[in-house]
């Protein structure tokens, strides 16, 4: 066989899958399906100073740090875009997301609406994706079924959907997560979509085009 002959495509650089939702819409949940059923997806571990829920482990869900050494990383420049969300900070590592669409790695990011437009304006790829609840009341009733948060954080959560929404304008694709299957299926279909665009797919193209002589 050819050296050449490459096929499934292979790609070489990684794509951004950047998804916001309010708090309790089910991001988390949608991201765990994709991240199981596509090995090619690395999680972008975040840093942040909110503490960890039960279950959480440091490293995996987030880096838990204190304000103090959150502070200190950003302002060494540290993270590729940071915001404080419902009275946390929260900020991205830099350097190992690069690395990681470096080596060819799709990177998914789990991220508030400020941090997204940041990292939209920073790095000017990616596709973005934002996840409505079905209504303000199945969106409570999630939040309180999660059991994770106290009554004071749930309320403060609401209060912040409010605002996501309003800025959810500019996002590329808009799913409705009612029915979990049907919207993990969407999602699915955008990252199925994406990863065609020809941006993806370098490597595959030019060991075609070397094939073919095409110049
Ligand atoms: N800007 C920014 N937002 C983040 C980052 N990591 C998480 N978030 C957002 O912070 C918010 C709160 O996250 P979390 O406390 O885990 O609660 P969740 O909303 O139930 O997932 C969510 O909107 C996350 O998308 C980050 O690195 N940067
Ligand atoms: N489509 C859905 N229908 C019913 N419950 C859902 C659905 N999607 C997520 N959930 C549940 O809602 C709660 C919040 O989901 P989670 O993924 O933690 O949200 P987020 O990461 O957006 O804060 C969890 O208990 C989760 O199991």
């Amino acid at each position: 066989m050819n050296s050449a002959s490459t096929h499934p495509p292979q790609t070489n650089v990684g794509m951004m899958l950047v998804i916001s939702a309010p708090s309790g819409t089910g991001k988390s949940t949608l991201i765990r399906r994709l991240t199981a059923e596509f090995s090619a997806f690395t999680f972008s571990v975040s840093c942040t100073t909110r503490a960890p829920r039960p279950g959480e482990l440091d490293g995996r869900e987030y880096h838990f740090l204190t304000r103090d050494e959150f502070e200190r990383r950003r302002d060494e420049g540290f993270f590729a875009e940071w915001a404080e969300v419902h009275g946390n900070l929260y900020g991205t590592p830099r350097q190992t997301t690069m690395d990681l669409l470096a080596n060819g790695r799709d990177v998914i990011f789990d991220i508030d609406v400020q941090g997204a437009r940041q990292i939209k304006s920073n790095m000017g790829q990616g596709c973005y994706v934002f996840v409505f609840p079905p209504s303000r009341e199945v969106l409570e009733a999630r939040l309180n079924g999660r059991g994770t948060d106290s009554e004071a954080t749930i309320i403060r959560r609401l209060a912040a959907a409010r605002d996501e929404i309003a800025d959810s304008q500019w996002f590329d694709h808009w799913i409705v997560n009612d029915d979990l299957n049907l919207a993990y299926e969407q999602l699915r279909a955008i990252y199925v979509a994406e990863k065609t665009k020809p941006a993806y797919q370098e490597s595959w193209q030019a060991a075609l085009i070397r094939q073919w002589g095409i110049s």
